[in-house]
């Protein structure tokens, strides 16, 4: 998210206590959209402080580390805990977004072909090997991201009829008479 919004990279970061989020203006495939971007604390501590923040999202992130073979095992487990926190209907149909990060680093624990397969396995979702440090991949990997926002409204939008007919019926007042 830093990189992404202020085009900077910390080595010395401090953990992120329950939540951080910063705003990007992007243009998309010809349209102009506000991101909200909400970083959660990835502590099991600040499970309790990050979760409220899920409901309401539009799109989630999933980031391991591509150098952390047990940060890539969890990734079921935080794809389990937003889908419940941010009471998500249908699964199915909610735009996740898999990022291996820390590509720059040499001693990997994670394939690509790996993290692909559980993409493919869990969803189909869409798949970026991200760094942070260098910035490889990390504009695309959230630009992919207000896409698949884009095209789950307008799915959404074609769902709701244009041409609907009111069934309500107003009862008549019992004070008129003829
Ligand atoms: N080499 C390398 N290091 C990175 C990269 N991204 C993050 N880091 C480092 O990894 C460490 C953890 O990064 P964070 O962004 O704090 O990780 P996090 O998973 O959000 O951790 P929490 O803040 O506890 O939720 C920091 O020291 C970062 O500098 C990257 O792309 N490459």
């Amino acid at each position: 998210m830093n990189r992404y919004v202020t085009n900077k990279f910390d080595t010395h970061l401090f953990h992120t206590i329950g939540v951080e989020f910063l705003n990007k203006d992007v243009e998309v495939d010809g349209r102009l959209v506000t991101m909200q971007i909400w970083d959660t604390a990835g502590q099991e501590r600040f499970r309790s402080l990050r979760t409220p923040f899920y409901r309401g999202s539009d799109c989630c992130l999933l980031t391991f580390s591509v150098d952390d073979h047990q940060s890539f095992y969890n990734l079921a487990n935080w794809k389990k805990e937003f889908i419940y926190y941010a009471d998500v209907k249908e699964p199915e149909m909610f735009p996740f977004v898999v990022l291996g990060n820390k590509v720059d680093v040499s001693e990997r624990q994670v394939s690509a072909e790996e993290a692909r397969r559980w993409c493919l396995e869990n969803g189909n979702h869409p798949y970026y090997e991200t760094s942070a440090k260098d910035s490889t991949n990390v504009a695309v990997a959230f630009e992919e991201a207000v896409r698949r926002v884009l095209a789950m409204e307008e799915r959404t939008d074609q769902l709701v009829p244009t041409d609907t007919v009111n069934l309500h019926i107003k009862p008549r007042s019992s004070a008129t008479c003829c």
